[in-house]
């Protein structure tokens, strides 16, 4: 393709762990990564967190789930004006449920109003064909992470551990052409990552997550927890798999007769330990782990991973990336694929049955008057 082809896409992301928004901007024709360009970030409020975490497991329709849309349009409509020069927006919307071979999944956040409110294509509601056409609709970023295998110049293969609320695993082969080619890619999601130590850290400090992995660095780690864990059938399911955020909710319960350092320990390496045995079900043992997501900030979780895996494990950061706003770039880069009609996901990264580009594109119609100020303050 031609440079100028290429397109400045603004790629917004709310993940599982319900801390805010992540945008940054990226330059692509939709194979390669040309640029990466300016990120920024929005925290929910504490009453903006509450609100969306009331409707997490809803459905469109249920209670409460409007005011959580409306909640999330609100906060990615001012985050996202304060960029300029993008030519097209990929919104990822949050996840509040998602049941692959049941209900579905359902990402909150209506693109057509943030398509009017920015006066800018959107692309959004990513997940829904893949889940109509067979896949787990989940994880959409590895034909990113394909993109950024392919950008570091490497022949063998290595994989992206991105450790947000859930953790998840793309093993790439960059010596393929073609993310949707045979043997080019492997992706699942691996297990809970911060999502329950989290949890802990509300139910028993009321804080919001285990700073630098000190809590459970003081802690021991009770193995037979750990190892009666990873009994659990998902970790025996051949990939392509995905997880809900609360899929492991009752981990909170098995933890509940530990101290509060022994339980954050215990989780730490539950997160770990699942990553780990992610490994089993690779192709081939990879070059190295690059971990993203906020989980790569803890050092205790960090040192657990280097200890159980038998390559090199190292944050994203080491190869040039931010891993902060990885996500983000994916759904920049996804939104641009989406519009040129190109696809997004293949049978080894959703078990989608044929590959396909899922995503809706809605243009600004210009008709509605919305102003770019949030209606509500929350
Ligand atoms: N300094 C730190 N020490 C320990 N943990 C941290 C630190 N910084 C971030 N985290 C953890 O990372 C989480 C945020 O990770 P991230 O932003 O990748 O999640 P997310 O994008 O919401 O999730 P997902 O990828 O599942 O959608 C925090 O909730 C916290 O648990
Ligand atoms: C259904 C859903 O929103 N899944 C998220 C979640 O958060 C991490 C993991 O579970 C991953 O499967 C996915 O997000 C990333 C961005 C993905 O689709 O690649």
């Amino acid at each position: 393709m031609l440079k100028s082809d290429a397109v400045w896409a603004l790629g917004a992301m709310s993940g599982t762990s319900l801390d805010g928004v992540d945008a940054a901007l990226l330059q692509t024709d939709g194979e390669q990564i040309l640029e990466f360009g300016e990120t920024g970030y929005r925290p929910y409020s504490e009453a903006e967190r509450e609100v969306i975490a009331a409707a997490l497991g809803r459905w469109p329709g249920d209670e409460g789930v409007e005011e959580a849309a409306e909640v999330i349009e609100t906060v990615h409509a001012t985050l996202l004006s304060e960029f300029g020069d993008a030519e097209l927006i990929g919104f990822h919307g949050q996840t509040l449920a998602h049941d692959p071979r049941g209900m579905g999944t359902h990402q909150a956040g209506d693109g057509r109003v943030l398509a009017e409110v920015l006066q800018t294509p959107v692309v959004w509601d990513f997940r829904t064909t893949d889940v109509e056409m067979g896949g787990e609709g989940a994880p959409l970023a590895p034909f990113f992470h394909f993109a950024c295998a392919k950008l570091m110049e490497i022949d063998a293969p290595i994989a992206f551990l991105n450790l947000g609320g859930i953790g998840n695993l793309t093993w790439v082969d960059p010596a393929k052409s073609r993310p949707d080619e045979d043997g080019a890619l492997l992706a699942f999601d691996t297990g809970p990552a911060n999502a329950p130590i989290n949890d802990l850290m509300w139910q028993r400090r009321h804080e919001y997550f285990d700073k630098d992995g000190e809590l459970a660095a003081e802690g021991d780690v009770d193995e037979d927890i750990v190892e009666s864990f990873l009994q659990h059938s998902y970790f025996y399911r051949v990939p392509p798999k995905s997880l809900d955020r609360n899929d492991f909710s009752d981990l909170l319960d098995e933890v509940a007769i530990l101290e509060d350092a022994d339980a954050a320990a215990t989780l730490t390496a539950i997160a770990a330990a699942s990553a780990a045995k992610a490994l089993e079900h690779c192709p081939r043992l990879p070059q190295g782990v690059l971990v993203t997501g906020g989980g790569r900030k803890n050092p205790t979780l960090m040192t657990m991973l280097s200890l159980l895996m038998e390559c090199p494990v190292a944050p994203v950061e080491d190869a040039g990336f931010n891993g902060d706003m990885l996500e983000a770039q994916a759904f920049a880069y996804l939104a641009v694929r989406v519009a040129k009609g190109m696809t997004t996901s293949c049978e080894t990264t959703t078990g989608v049955r044929a590959s396909i580009g899922g995503g809706i594109l809605s243009k600004p119609t210009g008709k509605r008057a919305l102003s770019k100020t949030p209606s509500k303050n929350f």
